[in-house]
């Protein structure tokens, strides 16, 4: 098992707080309940998570493993790794890989400056490589960086579009023992949301202790007969499909998986059921969002291209020398554009640091001095070390004059350059 970067910057604080939740009902769904929560404080339980990306894809029938397939010239595992980095109370994560691509998961690691990632070897099926890594978690092996978490998610690396709120309801529910409760609030030192532990909430042992995300069907479930005929049919409507994430108290889903037949491992495809199998811990069921589906084949691919490109195609930044002079061309732009896009910031050089870190992913500088092009250059270099590896369109508009004239033209091929992301225009020279 290795850490990767190495001397990269290891996980943050063991059991990093649960901050800015949000909302009522993230706040009711992180009322973790922690056997450990007694002398809370600010502290929460700590949580990791375990990605299986040791597949080759077959059903994707391109030759590259789908974990590894290009969107927007960035793999795919890349925007999952980016998914769960977000989410600040996730410790560690570990990635299961092939031998043969560790070389290439750790290129990916450094080239989009992932953090707190562990890579272990994968396993010849989905459920071997989960098991490797919850071993690489269980283990106190010298000089590692990881500890044994309180709860760990599993989730497959192919599925990006995994959010904070579904992660949390799923580690909540996974910590409701029925033994203790705890609220969320408000650490006084450091304002951090943190786990207060409360008194002990009826004594009937609620063993969850595991959960898991679900979807509405969408086709109905049949049973064929041996010779090949229809046996029956699921009701659709009692019926759920299995997704991820998923979420377990460590101990239960390690000690299922120590349990395990080698048919459960070979061929069982539902970590769930092994939970329930083997540790007699019945899931929470959590209605997922329709974006945490699984990228299985090529159309999926597409799909999730789609949803990147809309994703971040919903703002830009409108980046001029002085953005105080109000009759500069920038500001008519910034106009026009608002018919186009749904944010619209405007910025000098002297913030562009800060609109970078805010995962602005589209600028457009505007030039009205030819000697704007020196910092039309600075831009693209800073872009360029932010690794913000989403590709954008450069749009330089290098006459103010005809900017003037085509002020709406303009507006609609920068819209239209940030929607389609088209490779072959980049860094082209457009005078709109
Ligand atoms: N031996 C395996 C098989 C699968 N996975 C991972 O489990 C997740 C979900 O599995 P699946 O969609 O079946 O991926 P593949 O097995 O690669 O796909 P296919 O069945 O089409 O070959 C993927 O992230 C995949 O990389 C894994 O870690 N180890
Ligand atoms: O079966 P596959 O290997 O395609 O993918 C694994 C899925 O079954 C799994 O991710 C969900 O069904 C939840 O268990």
């Amino acid at each position: 098992m290795e850490s990767w970067p190495p001397g990269g910057s290891g996980p943050a604080e063991a059991g990093r707080r649960l901050r800015d939740l949000r909302g009522a009902d993230l706040a009711a769904s992180a009322s973790l309940l922690s056997g450990a929560g007694a002398e809370a404080g600010c502290s929460a339980p700590a949580v990791a998570a375990v990605l299986p990306a040791g597949g080759s894809g077959e059903r994707m029938g391109v030759p590259t493993p789908k974990q590894f397939c290009p969107i927007l010239e960035r793999p795919l595992i890349s925007y999952t790794l980016q998914a769960l980095e977000r989410v600040s109370w996730i410790k560690d994560i570990v990635v299961a890989v092939t031998g043969e691509n560790m070389e290439a998961m750790k290129c990916i690691i450094q080239r989009y400056q992932h953090k707190g990632i562990s890579l272990v070897e994968s396993g010849v099926t989905r459920h071997r490589s989960i098991f490797n890594g919850l071993k690489a978690l269980a283990e106190d092996q010298p000089n590692c960086r990881l500890s044994k978490p309180e709860v760990v998610i599993i989730h497959d690396a192919v599925r990006p579009f995994v959010e904070e709120d579904v992660l949390l309801k799923v580690v909540t529910a996974a910590k409701e023992h029925g033994h203790n409760a705890c609220e969320v609030f408000t650490c006084p030192e450091d304002g951090h949301l943190g786990f207060h532990v409360l008194a002990v909430v009826n004594n009937a042992a609620v063993n969850m202790e595991a959960a898991g995300a679900i979807r509405p069907l969408v086709s109905t479930v049949i049973s064929p007969s041996v010779d090949g005929c229809l046996d029956h049919s699921l009701e659709r409507a009692r019926h759920r499909a299995s997704e991820m994430p998923q979420a377990f108290l460590f101990d239960v889903i390690y000690e299922a998986y120590q349990q395990c037949s080698d048919y459960d491992l070979e061929f069982g495809t539902e970590c769930l059921h092994l939970a329930l199998k083997y540790c007699h811990i019945k899931a929470k069921l959590i209605e997922g969002s329709p974006d945490l589906w699984k990228v299985t084949y090529k159309r999926d691919l597409y799909a999730a291209e789609s949803i990147i490109k809309e994703r971040i195609s919903q703002q830009i930044c409108v980046v001029m020398d002085t953005k105080e002079d109000e009759e500069h061309v920038g500001h008519r732009l910034e106009e026009m554009l608002k018919n186009e896009l749904n944010h619209v910031k405007v910025t000098s050089g002297r913030d562009l640091q800060q609109i970078i870190l805010e995962q602005c992913y589209n600028f457009v500088r505007v030039n009205v001095m030819t000697s704007d092009f020196e910092e039309t250059q600075k831009l693209l270099n800073m872009l360029e070390e932010s690794n913000l590896s989403i590709l954008y369109p450069v749009v330089v508009i290098s006459d103010e004059q005809k900017l003037q004239e085509s002020l709406r033209h303009g507006a609609t091929i920068i819209a239209a350059l940030i929607k389609e992301r088209n490779s072959g225009l980049i860094g082209q020279l457009l005078v709109a």
